[in-house]
């Protein structure tokens, strides 16, 4: 089942570590191998994901023994074959599932069906069939031509001479032929001549070194020629071990970078990766260096800290990302905040991978307010000023690194919603919890309680404090409700009422408001009548849906103080510091008379005593976001405390709280 949306918290800093899940690739190449070597294997820090799943479920269905516990799994090799010669086999969208078991079992020969998930039979497998073809493996396209799902009969096998694969659309093809002729080579050696540039070499040598761990040394001639020597067979390594996902770092090494720009960051260091991994994404923390990241390597790990000294900035430029093609995204995103144009170009592979990338990146990024340019296979961003960035539900595409890149759109000034999250699932589960934790979030105090419990006064006193941004969300109600009043809506019209919250011509300037344009004078908010009218309105569920995304973009750096009636059981449910205010009903009267009498506005305190009461009983009995403290917030009563008093117990909890 889907998740439909994350709200991520715009991010004022980042720091700590993370434990990253195995490498994808490691992991099926891993498992594919253990499943066709001889003798048994026991894999440490397998990754758990829909990808790997896939792949051990294919395993399973063709009959080889796999044992998991966790990271762990004991895999019974096959020595050379499947037990099972016949078999249904779902793929999901695992390109490194589908591709290499497709090279072993046309190899092997036998009746299987692969196919996967609807755009997995849009991602192109031509050049892989058509070179197996040249060994006499029988494969059928039993969907479109060129694409997956497919049928595979039996194999007569011949060799004659090397055999022909193309590069340059995915490196995977390649790596599906190496990893599956070793089964093939014990008599003769086996070449393979690769037609165009070959891309994502990186990735061709994590095949290369594990199929050593297994006992097969290939041979090469520059990128063009392959040669698996006679006598190779797969034997199992006994223990292997699978090192951290070097993608999945990028996003965090980058957090490490980008967190750092008000001064509220630490150092970010991933753990699985580091100096010697065998992974070529591990290069992207060099691209980031060159670009001006404060980066330190370890055996094991990985470490951003912010710019370089003397830089105020990323810097732009062109990248070439031929080696880099999935970290590579994460560049796109580190753009909005370099000092000028980065230009990514050699990423044509981006159009055939989970999704059409360059499309999707473009799209979304737009959405953010960027200025993004693409071709066939190049994409730039230009750099996004403060004001321009706009906030922005993101689509995903069923692309998990889609959603994991727009995380860090979150240290942009805007809201960020990133749709359909659960699709990271494809090979990092775990990744917004793991985000969350070294993400330090804008901090909001919300202040909640009654009328006249004095959350206004204390909003703004502990506001000027701190240097925060003050939110009374009382007035964004009371306005729309004094527009209401002004333009003769009825108080029951919800959704003339709901066009009129979503449309309000409302901005705050240096802490004034300004209405339609005009400076507008607050006092004509606090008379009752329009007191009594927002309170009315404001049961109306989707006047204050309406009014939710203005409100939560106040959070902004340094900090915010809102206060209001459901601060934080609503709009800012993860606020670190939730004060719930109260006072007697008869010290708040009297407070409230006080004001209003002060203010030149005519009262008379029983009326006022008996307005509250029922503005009390109308705020806590509704369906919506009732008044009520958050179960984490901190109880405050302020009728015996003055103002100053009241200010100082806040501070207090505050000082506590960080
Ligand atoms: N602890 C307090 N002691 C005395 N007066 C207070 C205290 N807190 C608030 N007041 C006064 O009560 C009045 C109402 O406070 P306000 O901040 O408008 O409350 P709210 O926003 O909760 O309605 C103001 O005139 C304020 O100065
Ligand atoms: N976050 C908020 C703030 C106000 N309101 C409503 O708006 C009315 C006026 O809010 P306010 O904060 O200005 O009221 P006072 O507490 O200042 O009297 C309240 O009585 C609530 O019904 C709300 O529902 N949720």
């Amino acid at each position: 089942m889907k998740s439909e949306a994350r709200d991520l918290p715009p991010l004022i800093g980042a720091g700590g570590r993370v434990k990253l899940p195995g490498s994808k690739s490691i992991s099926n190449r891993v498992l594919l191998l253990a499943a066709l070597a001889e003798g048994q294997a026991e894999i440490t820090g397998l990754l758990d994901s829909d990808d790997t799943r896939v792949m051990l479920a294919a395993l399973q269905a063709l009959g080889i023994a796999v044992r998991r516990e966790g990271e762990t799994a004991h895999v019974q090799g096959g020595a050379g074959r499947f037990p099972a010669a016949q078999a249904d086999l779902f793929m999901g969208n695992a390109g490194t599932a589908i591709r290499p078991l497709t090279a072993a079992l046309a190899l092997l020969g036998g009746d299987y069906a692969l196919h996967g998930v609807p755009r997995m039979h849009e991602r192109p497998i031509g050049d892989l069939v058509d070179a197996l073809r040249q060994f006499g493996c029988e494969i059928r396209y039993t969907g479109q031509e060129g694409y997956p799902p497919l049928h595979i009969g039996a194999s007569h096998f011949r060799l004659n001479g090397d055999v022909a694969v193309r590069g340059d659309v995915s490196s995977q093809f390649l790596t599906a032929l190496l990893l599956a002729l070793p089964l093939k080579a014990s008599d003769h050696d086996i070449a393979i001549a690769v037609q165009g540039e070959l891309i994502s070499k990186p990735y061709i040598e994590i095949t290369l070194n594990l199929l050593r761990r297994f006992g097969v040394q290939v041979r090469r001639t520059g990128w063009e020629r392959f040669v698996i020597p006679a006598g190779s067979g797969l034997r199992s390594p006994g223990r292997i071990a699978v090192e951290g996902d070097a993608s999945s770092a990028s996003y965090f090494l980058a957090a490490g970078v980008l967190g750092q720009w008000h001064g509220k960051g630490a150092p970010v260091r991933v753990e699985g990766v580091g100096r010697d991994s065998i992974q070529g994404d591990v290069a992207f923390a060099r691209v980031l260096e060159d670009l001006g990241a404060q980066v330190r390597w370890g055996d094991d790990f990985i470490e951003t800290d912010g710019l370089q000294a003397g830089l105020t900035a990323l810097r732009g430029g062109d990248i070439d990302c031929l080696a880099i093609p999935d970290a590579a995204m994460t560049l796109a995103m580190t753009a909005l905040f370099a000092d000028a144009p980065t230009t990514l170009t050699a990423i044509g592979s981006w159009r055939v991978k989970e999704t059409d990338r360059i499309h999707a990146m473009a799209t979304e990024l737009t959405k953010l307010g960027a200025k993004v340019e693409s071709g066939p296979d190049w994409l730039r961003v230009h750099p996004l000023p403060a004001v321009q960035w706009r906030s922005a539900a993101i689509a995903t595409y069923d692309d998990h690194r889609m959603a994991m890149c727009f995380s860090l759109a979150s240290f942009g000034h805007a809201d960020i919603r990133i749709l359909d999250p659960g699709c990271v699932a494809k090979t990092y589960p775990g990744y917004f919890d793991d985000f969350a934790r070294i993400a330090r979030p804008v901090p909001v105090i919300a202040i909640d309680g009654p009328t006249a419990s004095g959350k206004g006064s204390i909003a703004t006193a502990v506001a000027e404090a701190l240097g925060f941004v003050c939110l009374d969300s009382g007035v964004l109600y009371r306005l729309t409700a004094w527009e209401a009043l002004q333009q003769g809506v009825p108080l029951d019209d919800s959704d003339a009422l709901t066009r009129l919250a979503a449309d309000l011509p409302v901005t705050f300037a240096a802490g004034g408001i300004v209405l339609n344009g005009h400076v507008f004078d607050a006092a004509q908010l606090r008379t009752e009548a329009v007191g009594q009218a927002a309170s009315t309105i404001a049961a109306i569920p989707s006047v204050r849906e309406a009014l939710f995304a203005l409100q939560r973009s106040f959070r902004r750096a340094p900090g915010l103080v809102a206060d209001g009636r459901d601060m934080g059981t609503v709009v800012f449910p993860d606020a670190p510091l939730k004060v719930f205010l109260t006072a007697s009903a008869h010290s708040r009267a009297e407070r409230r008379y006080k004001q209003l009498i002060s203010q030149g506005i005519p009262a008379i305190l029983a009326d006022v005593f008996a307005e509250l009461e029922l503005r009390d009983a109308r705020d806590t009995q509704r369906d919506v976001a009732a008044l009520k403290p958050a179960p984490d917030a901190q109880l405050l009563d302020s009728t015996d405390l003055s103002l100053e008093q009241t200010v100082e117990a806040v501070l207090a909890l505050w000082r506590q709280s960080v």
